[in-house]
């Protein structure tokens, strides 16, 4: 049995060669940066480098900040708490506006916000899983504090229209927050060119340790601290810098550019070839145009069979695949995205998603597609919703 790894969108595989760039900072090299003997100041050229690293992958200049946090959690709670302390709490504003398809570190921290009184516009996503920029346009009013609208989707991998939404909140006076977690390693992001003036990502999203993220804030904009107590990171983030891991995420981010050629054109050929193969069987339906997702991303309802049935299966053949679909008690529950993009009940409980990386190979790809078509099969012959009818048959059925 083959043990395949398509989950990547959860998290990836840190690339040997992050690990070895990191492996010095545990035993090594490993003073405190903030002491000033020769073992703390002993990583400060690696944590320049990773730095630069970083500023280099994502187009930022030297009059932006990227603050180095715990996880794209933090980050995407930092932005949205610092902007309700700062136009909200102590400023004219009330209004902030998201989309019904963000990560839970925004829809979470969106509610709490509402149980302080803030109002918070939830922009639903189209059948294709986007919002388009004339929609936010439409709902920004002069007591819109923040817009934070997702770069890509971690379910779908649906790409939003970000530079597009950027100009309408740069027109509007409104500042403008993308997670942009899903994005940074699959696909091009410059956020100059985006217009951003604020991005969070995620280093165990594009093959770097788990435990470290970022965000991009443009010009180094004021944004009250989420966390207080030391000068580290120029005093806007607090903590004992995680040397390892900030040198792990700079090459990260340093290889994720080199390979970006390659996740547009060989991952992209492995995911357009599974999706195709799995879109061979009857009644499977697969969300969002391919030419405007992630490379690596597939999310595919499977009608008559639960998501998580077929996340069982797979697992049972060695296959690492997800669902959104979230286990309450007894009962599944749908998958949000699939609710939100127009899916039917019965169909919003059957989505799987299956999601590749550099790492995946032809070899993989092929099991999968044997075992996938065994799991719908053995699956929907014990459905008690599914009965599949050939089409030969439902000629004759209307023969009455
Ligand atoms: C869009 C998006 N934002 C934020 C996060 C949180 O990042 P972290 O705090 O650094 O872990 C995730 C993790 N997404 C997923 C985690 O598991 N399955 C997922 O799709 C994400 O996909």
């Amino acid at each position: 049995m083959m043990k395949v790894y398509l989950d990547n969108n959860a998290t990836t595989m840190v690339d040997p060669e992050v690990k070895a760039a990191m492996d010095p900072y545990f035993t090594e090299i490993y003073g405190n940066p903030n002491s000033l003997h020769d073992f703390g100041t002993a990583c400060h050229p690696a944590l320049r480098k990773a730095m630069d690293h970083m500023y280099e992958a994502l187009g930022a200049r030297d009059e932006d900040d990227i603050v180095v946090t715990s996880c794209a959690t933090e980050s995407n709670n930092w932005v949205l708490k610092g902007i309700y302390f700062d136009l909200i709490k102590n400023g004219e504003k009330d209004h902030i506006i998201t989309t019904e398809v963000e990560h839970p570190s925004i829809t979470a921290v969106c509610r709490w916000l509402e149980e302080q009184g803030v109002h918070v516009t939830y922009l639903p996503v189209n059948q294709d899983g986007i919002v388009e920029a004339h929609t936010v346009r439409d709902f920004i009013t002069d007591k819109t504090a923040l817009v934070s609208i997702m770069w890509a989707n971690n379910e779908t991998g649906a790409i939003f229209p970000i530079e597009q939404i950027a100009e309408v909140c740069k027109e509007k006076g409104v500042l403008f927050h993308t997670d942009g977690v899903q994005a940074v390693g699959k696909i091009p992001v410059d956020v100059i060119k985006a217009g951003v003036d604020f991005m969070s990502f995620s280093a165990h999203k594009f093959h770097g340790p788990k435990g470290v993220g970022g965000l991009y804030i443009r010009n180094g904009h004021p944004l009250t601290s989420l966390l207080h107590g030391g000068e580290h990171m120029g005093g806007r983030r607090s903590g004992t810098l995680n040397v390892p891991g900030i040198v792990g995420m700079g090459k990260a981010m340093e290889l994720a550019t080199y390979y970006l050629k390659f996740e547009e054109e060989n991952v992209r050929r492995l995911r357009d070839k599974l999706e195709d193969a799995i879109l061979e069987l009857p009644d499977i339906y697969s969300v969002g145009p391919r030419e405007n997702r992630t490379p690596n991303t597939i999310l595919v309802s499977v009608r008559g069979v639960e998501g998580e049935a077929m996340l069982w299966d797979l697992n049972r053949a060695g296959i690492a695949a997800s669902t959104g679909s979230a286990c309450a008690s007894e009962d599944l529950e749908a998958n949000p995205i699939m609710t939100a993009v127009g899916a039917d009940s019965e169909l919003a409980h059957t989505a799987v998603r299956l999601s590749l990386s550099r790492f995946t190979t032809e070899d993989e790809v092929d099991y999968t597609i044997e075992q996938f078509k065994k799991a719908v099969e053995r699956l929907r012959s014990i459905s008690s919703s599914y009965a599949y009818m050939p089409e030969s048959m439902k000629d004759k059925q209307g023969e009455g």
